[in-house]
């Protein structure tokens, strides 16, 4: 799915008025319809006071329809307009006079803080103040009346965006913007619901297809893709039935030291766990044991250095090379990273330490392999790239840094992006039980063997982040966040590509 800018919506929006011959007002009318479809299917007519703010503008205006469509529902609904500035626009005009048809309350306007209505827990907040609109940060008392919605614990659902939140743009940390429970937003999400900065605000959302003229919608350049559960099934590639481990790739896993040597066995497994056909471990000699005992499906070659990799001799032929977890910083394991990369023309996948030392030398970025896959967590990566004012920076950096180097770059998180050139995929599986040690091993060795079995290195990357947040999810549905570890994690791998194919996706977005 694309992520487009508030720009672009905006041009869908008139698109969509010219080609399907329908006024502005048919449009709004559909997406409070849209609304209240799901709304009272969840609510389900209870009588819960619901109280409806609403701005001037046109998300003012998706609000008083709402409210309008709420009370022929027979809800009991309370509406508010922030009365902000005189320039309302044409369509909150024409809904605010439409809701006198249903009501004979007229909708309270606010102009201070002393309008302020008493909210409690036992309220439902729909804040329909600001949406794509909004171009400067919210002062005064409109600031005071998002702190107000927050400081009281009322479920609060946002109408296209949370009041406040920029679709596309960085925020102040001292910007005012409502924390929403659940966020409805309309055709595309919004690239801030997934940045660590804003994300937060959204709350669970769906993407209520409004139909927004498909034409426009085909053509625009998207800010970024969104990678959800049919992306994913549309990358995976079945087995041929004459197949042999021959050819399924080899997987060559670098790294581990001692203390360290559980970081590259969970590497190595996952390489196994996602249908590799052969994987190697390159290790310290004093982690064989550990290795071979963890891991009996992995072939371990050794390096002379005991406790940490020192050397690295033209091993094998043909295989992926992954290398960095666990495998320490120390000047004879820098040395034999950087023979191994002259020894390499394929792309390869570089994590952790070996990120790490990439950073403090820039030569050596030169000589890897074009579509190699660094996969840096954010301290990794300001190592790499330079520390960043907000998200938006990090994200042009990442970009700058993945054209100049012909790389592709992971950045690790909730909804981690995969970085190639000035393209962006935002990943939706994933749930925070995997902020675990070791995770981010599992996944270096589970794009490793996706590369191996002869993806494409960015096909690779962006089903590789995907599937193993899947396996994650999946596994979060027996051992819970807290239970969940990055050995769980890998051994899902499988049931989580079965899954792909067999359930219907019931996972609410961003939960
Ligand atoms: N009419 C339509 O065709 C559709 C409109 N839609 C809704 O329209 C929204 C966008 O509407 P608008 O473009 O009118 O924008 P908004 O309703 O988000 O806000 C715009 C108004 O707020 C003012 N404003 C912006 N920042 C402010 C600030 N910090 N403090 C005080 N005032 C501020 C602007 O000057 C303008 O008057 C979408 O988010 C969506 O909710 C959707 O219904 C889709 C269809
Ligand atoms: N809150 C979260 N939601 C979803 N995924 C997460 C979250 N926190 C961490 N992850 C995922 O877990 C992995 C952590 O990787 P990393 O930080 O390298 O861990 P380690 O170095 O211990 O292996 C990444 O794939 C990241 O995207
Ligand atoms: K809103």
């Amino acid at each position: 799915m694309k992520i487009l800018s508030a720009q672009q919506l905006a041009e869908a929006d008139k698109s969509t008025i010219e080609k399907q011959q329908i006024t502005s007002i048919d449009l709004m009318e559909r997406v409070a319809t849209l609304v209240v479809e799901r709304l009272h299917a969840r609510l389900n007519g209870a009588p819960v006071p619901i109280k409806i703010f609403c701005g001037i503008g046109n998300n003012g205006g998706d609000g008083l329809a709402i409210a309008r469509l709420m009370i022929q529902h027979g809800y009991h609904v309370t509406t508010y307009v922030t009365n902000c500035s005189k320039k309302r626009s044409k369509d909150f005009l024409v809904n605010y006079d439409r809701i006198k048809d249903v009501t004979k309350d007229w909708p309270i306007l606010l102009s201070c803080k002393e309008d302020f209505p008493e909210i409690t827990p036992k309220d439902i907040v729909i804040d329909a103040v600001f949406g794509t609109g909004l171009n400067r940060p919210v002062t005064g008392w409109m600031a005071d009346l998002f702190n107000y919605i927050n400081s009281v614990s009322a479920f609060t659902v946002a109408i296209d965006m949370p009041s406040g939140l920029y679709a596309n743009e960085p925020h102040d940390k001292q910007d005012a913007i409502v924390k929403a429970d659940h966020t409805f937003t309309f055709q595309t999400p919004k690239l801030s619901f997934f940045l660590p900065e804003t994300g937060n605000q959204v709350g669970t959302f769906e993407v209520l297809n409004i139909g927004l003229d498909p034409e426009y919608l085909m053509q625009a350049q998207p800010l970024a893709q969104l990678i959800a559960r049919e992306a994913a099934q549309n990358m995976y590639r079945q087995r041929d039935k004459f197949v042999h481990k021959g050819n399924l790739g080899h997987v060559l896993c670098m790294g581990g030291s001692h203390g360290m040597m559980g970081s590259i066995s969970l590497t190595a497994g996952a390489a196994i766990n996602a249908g590799a056909g052969k994987v190697s471990a390159y290790i310290p000699s004093h982690g064989n044991t550990i290795v071979q005992t963890l891991c009996p499906e992995v072939m371990t070659l050794s390096s002379k250095g005991e406790q940490f990799i020192t050397d690295f001799e033209h091993v094998l032929k043909d295989y992926v090379l992954c290398v960095g977890p666990g495998m320490g910083q120390e000047e004879e394991s820098y040395s034999a990273f950087a023979k191994a990369v002259h020894q390499q023309s394929s792309p390869m996948i570089i994590d952790a330490d070996a990120i790490n030392l990439l950073a403090s030398n820039h030569d050596l970025l030169e000589k890897l392999p074009k579509n190699s896959i660094l996969t840096p967590h954010d301290g990794e990566l300001k190592r790499l790239i330079g520390d960043w004012k907000n998200d938006y920076e990090r994200l042009e950096k990442a970009k700058e840094f993945s054209a100049k180097h012909d790389l592709i770059l992971v950045l690790k998180g909730a909804y981690t992006i995969t970085v190639a050139e000035n393209h962006l995929y935002v990943n939706d599986s994933g749930n925070p039980g995997m902020a675990t040690a070791g995770s981010g091993d599992v996944l270096a060795g589970v794009i490793a063997s996706f590369v191996a079995q002869g993806y494409d290195p960015l096909i690779a990357t962006v089903f590789g982040v995907h599937m193993h947040g899947a396996s994650g999810d999946l596994a979060a549905q027996t051992y819970a966040h807290e239970g969940l570890k990055a050995s769980i994690i890998s051994n899902f791998i499988g049931p989580a590509i079965l899954n792909l194919f067999r359930n219907p996706e019931n996972k609410p977005q961003n939960a």
